[in-house]
Order: structure tokens, then sequence, then C-alpha cells
């Protein structure tokens, strides 16, 4: 296989749907380009309500067995299900690369071992989760981890198998079924990841993977009545969207939208550091929900954190991601780099500069963009971009820190880089955010707690938070045989 990769045929991806462990096909398909350089990887079938609702079907079907399968089967499975994916993680890695336009380095040894592990995790967690019985005066009660029934999972484009994964994991060691239906824009890795569980082992219609538009199949998915649980990562408009279709059955959901996370540097921070901190925010080419986008800077050493930042940004390396020295890739499509550049112009009409960036570059490239001189309440500053542009702000005590980290309406993430740890722990009490790094940035562990606050998102994923989520809770309360107590 070629490491360059033009055409799905080089990697022999089948673009039909996988459902109740058949390849089908739709009569309809879409084209999926790699946004490398606009070549085409494929025709992908393009699902309806009916594919809907046949997956829909094949993970009813399949549930009562799976659910019935014994937990360290299950972990068992799962664990088959990540040797898979280490065996095929070249594949996987470039695929990936091809279909989102995310450095091939990240998805070798980075993303996609990341994958493998996050069917490992939640393999082992389950069987870690304690069937918690206490007593009631004299009664037994017994907390037990139903699981659920058919999950939809619906998942965006920055990083395809990532998030896709920890979804699935969970939701399939808990017993579940899954639907899973990939962004349009990135179907690929997700079909491999289905002939991958398919050999592992796992029983026709458990994992069943269609794709199509958010708006067709989509939306039929999520308003289906025998759905028993939808998890969504992407944007908060698409959330209100499936929130309203999950409505008519009271589907639970569970929803990790955007952010527009603050990087706070106070004076007595390292500067080398929170500068480092603050280039890595360009990764995927700014797609990344956690992405501190905002940087907020303590007035006195604005000037020379500038200096720094500006420093390490010029040795950026923008330009093709399956080469090795690149550091930022395309953006992964023509509509959000129109977009991204939506945003810039209008932020530099209203008075911002650019520090650096501020347009476009070749083909579906952007330029890395430090935008200044924007108020708190601009566009620039309050809403959501994904493409590689930050902003950056001053302040010259606490309270304005915090206000202007706390003035937006998301809370997914912020990161504080300071020497004095009295004021990292006064500080970060008063961020909302559902994940506060200090002096570090995107150190991730499954058994931390993720997710947002406000328009960041609905519940946490992660360990048992995931767990909770997948399973009907059920509490059973067993008074003594023959006993007549009914205190
Ligand atoms: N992880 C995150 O936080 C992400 C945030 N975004 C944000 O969203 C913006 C727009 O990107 P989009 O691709 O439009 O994201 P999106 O939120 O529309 O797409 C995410 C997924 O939702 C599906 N979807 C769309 N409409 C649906 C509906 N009515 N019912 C069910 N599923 C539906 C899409 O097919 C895709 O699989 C980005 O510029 C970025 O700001 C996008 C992707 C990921
Ligand atoms: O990699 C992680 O741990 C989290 C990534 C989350 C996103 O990039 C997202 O949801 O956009």
């Amino acid at each position: 296989m070629s490491e360059h990769l033009t055409t799905v045929a080089e990697v022999a991806v089948d673009t039909r749907h996988w459902i109740g462990g058949e390849r089908i096909a739709s009569t309809e398909t879409f084209t999926d380009v790699s946004p490398i350089d606009g070549g085409v990887l494929g025709e992908i079938a393009r699902g309806t309500a009916m594919e809907a609702a046949a997956a829909v079907a094949a993970a009813k079907a399949a549930f009562p067995a799976w659910a019935a399968t014994p937990r360290a089967e299950r972990a068992r499975i799962l664990h088959a299900v990540a040797d898979g994916v280490e065996r095929r993680l070249e594949e996987l890695a470039a695929v990936e690369t091809a279909d989102n336009g995310a450095l091939l380095r990240s998805h070798r040894r980075g993303v996609m071992p990341r994958v493998a592990h996050n069917f490992r995790f939640f393999a082992d967690w389950l069987l870690r989760l304690g069937h918690e019985d206490f007593d009631t005066r004299g009664h037994t009660n017994h907390v037990s981890w139903d699981p659920a029934g058919p999950c939809v999972l619906i998942t965006p484009w920055n990083a395809p198998l990532m998030l896709a994964t920890w979804k699935i994991a969970p939701a399939l060691a808990a017993g579940n079924t899954v639907v899973l239906k990939p962004a349009e824009w990135t179907p690929l890795t997700a079909s491999l990841l289905a002939d991958i569980a398919d050999g592992a082992g796992l029983p026709a219609g458990v994992l069943n993977v269609v794709q199509g538009y958010g708006s067709e199949i989509g939306h039929a998915l999520t308003a289906h009545p025998d759905v028993r649980r939808i998890s969504f990562t992407g944007s908060v408009p698409t959330a209100r969207r499936i929130a309203s279709s999950a409505a008519a059955h009271l589907t639970p959901l569970s929803l990790e939208l955007g952010g527009k996370s603050p990087l706070l540097v106070f004076a007595d921070a390292d500067l080398d550091l929170a500068a480092d901190l603050a280039v890595e925010q360009y990764d995927n080419a700014g797609q990344v929900c956690l992405a501190a986008t905002r940087i907020l800077v303590e007035e006195t050493v604005a000037e020379e954190f500038t200096r720094r930042f500006t420093d390490r940004a010029a040795r950026l390396r923008q330009g093709d991601p399956r080469d090795e020295t690149t550091d930022i890739g395309p953006n992964i499509h023509r509509r959000q780099l129109e977009k991204i550049d939506g945003f810039v112009q209008r932020a530099l009409a209203a008075g911002a500069r650019a520090v650096i960036g501020g347009h476009r570059g070749e083909g579906q490239y952007y330029a890395p963009t430090l935008l200044t001189d924007v108020a708190q309440d601009s566009e620039i500053v309050q809403e959501e971009v994904f493409g590689p542009v930050l902003t950056l702000q001053t302040f010259t005590d606490e309270d304005e820190a915090v206000r202007l980290a706390n003035g937006t309406r998301f809370g997914l993430a912020a990161t504080v880089a300071t020497g004095d740890a009295g004021r990292a722990e006064r500080v970060t009490a008063r961020l909302v955010a559902g994940t506060v790094w200090v002096n570090c940035f995107f150190v991730r562990d499954l058994k931390a707690p993720f997710g947002g606050s406000r328009h960041s998102g609905v519940g946490r994923e992660g360990a048992t938070w995931s767990f909770d989520f997948y399973c009907d809770l059920k509490n059973t309360v067993t008074a003594p045989m023959g006993g007549k107590d009914r205190g």
C-alpha cells in the first residue's frame, strides 16, 4: 500500500453500509474528497430513512443476545477488536489522513493507538464496575448496570475514529448494540472498523455503520422510536436539531459540543512554556473542540509573550500532512475554509489587527492566525471558528482574567499558565469548564470525566460516566425471605 493514498481503491475500503453483518448499498451515493489535494477518495453509499430503519432493526434484533453475553466474553471480544486495530494501524492512519487531512504522524503514533486503547480501557472498566449492595432496615438493595438497548452514535470529522470509538467501546461494553453514523466528510475509517470488529468475532448486528447526510439518515436515526440512547459530538446548531428529534421519544442524549476555551497567561508564568502551549492550539489546523483559541495575557507581559509566540509560530511548517516534518495540514473542506475566512475578514473589518496570518493559504490551507484588538463581545471572541485562528486579549488582574475567561456561552476547557500555586488554585476554582489544565495542555486520561458546561455539552464521557449514560441503572430491593417487616 502506498503511503500517499489518492483513491479508496488503493486501500480497499468498502463504501457500502454495514448493517446486520452484511454490506448493503444505497441507490444513491455521495462523493468523498481528500482535503489534501481534492482527489476523489470514493463514492459512498448515501443512506436514507430506509437504511436508518434497517440498521436500527438489526441493532434491536441483536440486542438480547449481546446484552445476555457474559461481561468477560464481551470484554474479550472488545480486546480482540483492539488487537485488530493495532494490526491494521498503518492502514487506518493512512486512510484517516487521506480523509480528514490531519497529520499522518499523529495518526500513527497518537490517535490510532488511542483508538485501540478506547476498546481495551472500556473492556477493562466494565469488569471493574461493581454491583453495589447495601442494607435498608434489613432489606437488601442491589444496584445493577443493565444495558439500555440500541444506541445511535453521530460523530464529527475532526477526529473521526478516535471520537467514534470513544462512544462505541463503552456502548458495546455495557451490552448495548450500536448504529454509528460517521460524518459525511470522513466516512472511511468507520467502515474499516466494521470489518475489524467482524473479524474479531463481534456478532452480526451488534455494530452497524451507515453513511450519509446528517439531515437525511442522521435525522432519521435520531428520531427513531426504538433507539434507547443518542450520543453526539459536533456543533451546537446540530445538537439542537438532534435534541428536538430525540424529544419525541424522550431518548436520553449525551452531547459533546464545541468550545471557545481560554489560555490564561499570568505575568508570573514561564513565558516559554506559555508560548509553547499557545502555539499548540494550531494542532489539527485548529479543528479541535478543546483548543484554547482565546489567549488572555496579563498586560505587563503581553509584548514579551507575543514576541515568543510569533517566534515559535514562524517555525511551524504548513504542508502535506503525510510528511513527517509538517506541523499543520489542510482544513477539512472548502466550505469550512470559507467559514473560517468569513470569521477572520469580519473581525478585521471590525478593527481587529492580524499579528500573524489573517488570510487563506494555497489550496485548502489557512495561514495560522493571531488576531488582537478584539472586543470581548465581538463575533471572533464569542463564536467557535474551528480553524487555525487565535485571538489575544489582555487583562490587568485575576478578576478581569476570570471574567474574560468565563465570558462566552461555552465551558469546555481552560488552560492556566502561572508560576504561583495559590493563584492556580484560586483561578481554577472560579473557571467554568469541564477540564482545566494548569501549565499543560491536552493531558488526557479516559479515567477522567470529559465534557463541557453551558453550550459545550450535556453529560460527561469517560470511565464510569460513560457507563452511567449507556446503562439503565436498576435498584432491586429484596425483603428478608420470610420476613414481615414493612417498615
Ligand atoms: N467536536 C466538535 O466540537 C466539533 C465541532 N464542530 C463545529 O461545527 C461546525 C460545523 O461543522 P459541521 O460539519 O457542520 O458539524 P455538524 O455538527 O453539523 O456535524 C457533526 C455530525 O452531525 C451529523 N448531523 C448533521 N445534522 C444532523 C441532524 N439533523 N441529525 C443528525 N445528525 C446530524 C453530521 O452528519 C455529522 O455526522 C464547525 O465549524 C465547528 O465549529 C464540528 C465538528 C466537531
Ligand atoms: O482527544 C481528545 O481527548 C478529545 C478530543 C475532542 C475533540 O477534538 C472534539 O470533540 O472535537
